[in-house]
């Protein structure tokens, strides 16, 4: 028998007053993924990865969690919204073996050592996290999660605040989870980081879903990209580029041009531009194809309320 989704979410609203965080939802995570939660500001990511976290119960709709009603399964699930809790007149050290207290295991445990390490905080392992930058509270956090062993691990914006080397090493802790078979749901700002992190992203937009799968079938499905255009001979070249089949042109009387296409329309512009002798010095997407899918999705008419 298949493994249960890691979550299986259906028609899940949440609203705080009058606002509507999340609109009837539906929200599927495979098992041993790590899937990645964007949107703009005030999209429903938070209030979504809160109420996976039992931080809050969902006004309407089903949500299991691990193959059974969220609530159910709380040993399962860890992770943080808002920043990790810590307790910050306590060392790291202090604040894990107060965490395994909570959880009635063994506060000596070398375990404790070990996801230290694992999230490079080692050397500062006794220092108050009163004193902490929030990227180390971000890798604490990220610590006290895998102490508990989550099949889910459920976290906010973890990249943020992180330096390349703090980043590097969540990077290498979330793909271990993942390659184990932890199902990981984080959410976050930074296209880069999810497209090396996610295998499946979900775009939230005023609550409610206008993309989830794979990542390469959001790069696919978001066609023409804007480039930036830059030739040996602008003025000759305005003329070809403003006349060249299926290419728009913005901004025509800057010496860089910024020209949106799809590939094979970009490619037959090359090559015209060559035959009439004018280099081609620099043509580059203006934003990743990510990005641009994001921001495409994210500003159509249809997505706000
Ligand atoms: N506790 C709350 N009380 C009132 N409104 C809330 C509360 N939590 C969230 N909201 C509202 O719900 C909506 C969704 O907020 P949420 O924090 O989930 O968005 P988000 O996608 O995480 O945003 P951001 O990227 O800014 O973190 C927003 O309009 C927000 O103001």
């Amino acid at each position: 028998m298949d493994a249960p989704l890691a979550v299986r979410a259906r028609g899940i609203t949440k609203c705080f007053g009058d606002v509507v965080a999340l609109d009837g939802i539906d929200f599927d995570v495979a098992p041993g993924h790590i899937h990645g939660l964007v949107g703009p500001n005030g999209a429903g990511k938070t209030t979504l990865l809160g109420l996976l976290l039992s931080l809050a119960v969902a006004d309407e709709g089903s949500l299991e969690i691990l193959g059974a009603p969220v609530g159910r399964n709380l040993g399962g699930v860890a992770g943080f919204v808002d920043g990790p809790g810590l307790y910050p007149s306590l060392t790291a050290r202090q604040n894990l073996a107060a965490l395994m207290g909570l959880h009635g295991r063994d506060r000596k445990t070398p375990k404790i050592d070990g996801v230290l390490g694992e999230v490079g905080l080692t050397d500062v392992a006794d220092d108050r996290v009163r004193g902490f930058s929030l990227g180390m509270r971000q890798r604490l956090g990220l610590a006290a999660a895998l102490l508990t062993e989550p099949r889910l691990l459920v976290l906010d914006e973890p990249a943020n605040g992180l330096d390349p080397a703090g980043k590097k090493h969540v990077h290498g802790v979330l793909d271990r989870l993942a390659a184990e078979g932890t199902t990981v749901v984080l959410s976050s700002h930074r296209m880069d980081d999810l497209e090396a992190l996610c295998s499946e992203v979900t775009i939230l937009a005023t609550g409610r879903v206008v993309f989830t799968g794979p990542l390469g079938k959001l790069s696919a499905e978001n066609g023409e990209l804007d480039h930036r255009l830059r030739t040996s001979d602008p003025g000759k070249a305005r003329a070809l580029v403003a006349a060249a089949p299926g290419v728009r042109v913005a901004d025509p009387e800057a010496d860089v041009f910024v020209v949106r296409a799809l590939t094979p329309a970009l490619d037959e512009l090359v090559l015209r531009l060559a035959k009439d002798g004018i280099a081609v010095r620099e043509l580059a997407p203006v934003v990743s194809p990510l990005e641009a899918a994001f921001l495409a999705l994210t500003e159509q008419p249809e997505a706000g309320r």
